[in-house]
């Protein structure tokens, strides 16, 4: 996508003035990107790391999902193993780090849930919850969105083979980043393992040792 493809607006630019509530400069600004992470892949680490420097945010959080009911019909990964890659794979950054609270609350994971503990836990923090094209699209079938829109503001960041758009949030709810293109998901990564082909360079280093070592997606 070039940016003459980017969607427009009046929310699309991040250094716009403070006058939206989101963007208040007083206040400490955390992304949270969300995710089942089953494996995490440098395309998570790219946008999560371009968001951040395009919105000037102290910290990005992953939160890798407990049950994530979308999903349901599909074999996930243990949590455990899927949280153990998000910290292998972002240890090194000093301004990424791990959430369990989505595992840890058990049951179903919504994202209102998610926001809300967040929120509890980080008084006096505007939150910034980034997803990609892909489930943007999809954002109007996650369960509560009434209060979902209140609790965070949405970014929506570029991905291969997807369309960025807004699906009907309210129009000063999201903004729009073009991150750079990285090909890659979490079902092409299982599915290369089981065929036993190289995902090298498509994951960080650990994550290929630890998924060799507790032999995931051999049988997928
Ligand atoms: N290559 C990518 N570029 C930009 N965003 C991405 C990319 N891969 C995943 N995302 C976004 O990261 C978030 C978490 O994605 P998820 O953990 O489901 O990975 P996935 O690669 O989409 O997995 P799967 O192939 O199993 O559906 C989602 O918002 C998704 O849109
Ligand atoms: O809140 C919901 O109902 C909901 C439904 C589907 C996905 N999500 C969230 O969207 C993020 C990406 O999910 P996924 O399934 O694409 O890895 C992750 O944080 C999920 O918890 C949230």
């Amino acid at each position: 996508m070039g940016a003459q493809d980017m969607p427009t607006g009046p929310v699309n630019n991040p250094a716009g003035g403070p006058d939206r509530e989101w963007d208040s400069p007083a206040k400490r600004r955390l992304g949270v990107m969300g995710g089942t992470f089953d494996p995490i892949h440098h395309g998570h680490l790219v946008a999560a790391s371009e968001v951040a420097a395009q919105f000037h945010l102290d910290e990005v959080v992953f939160v890798p999902t407990g049950q994530p009911w979308q999903k349901s019909d599909k074999h996930v990964s243990p949590a455990e193993d899927r949280y153990l890659m998000t910290v292998i794979a972002t240890a090194e950054n000093p301004q990424f780090s791990v959430s369990r609270i989505d595992i840890d609350r058990g049951g179903p994971t919504y994202t209102t849930d998610t926001l809300r503990d967040l929120r509890a836990l980080n008084p006096d923090t505007d939150l910034f919850f980034i997803t990609g094209a892909d489930a943007l699209s999809q954002i109007l079938t996650w369960r509560y969105t009434e209060e979902l829109f209140s609790l965070a503001h949405f970014i929506g960041v570029t991905r291969p083979g997807h369309t960025l758009a807004n699906p009907g949030l309210p129009e000063d709810g999201v903004s729009f980043v073009e991150v750079p293109a990285l090909a890659i998901s979490s079902t092409d990564c299982r599915d290369r393992v089981a065929k036993g082909d190289p995902i090298w360079y498509m994951v960080p280093d650990g994550v290929v040792r630890y998924i060799d070592k507790r032999q995931l997606y051999r049988g997928d």
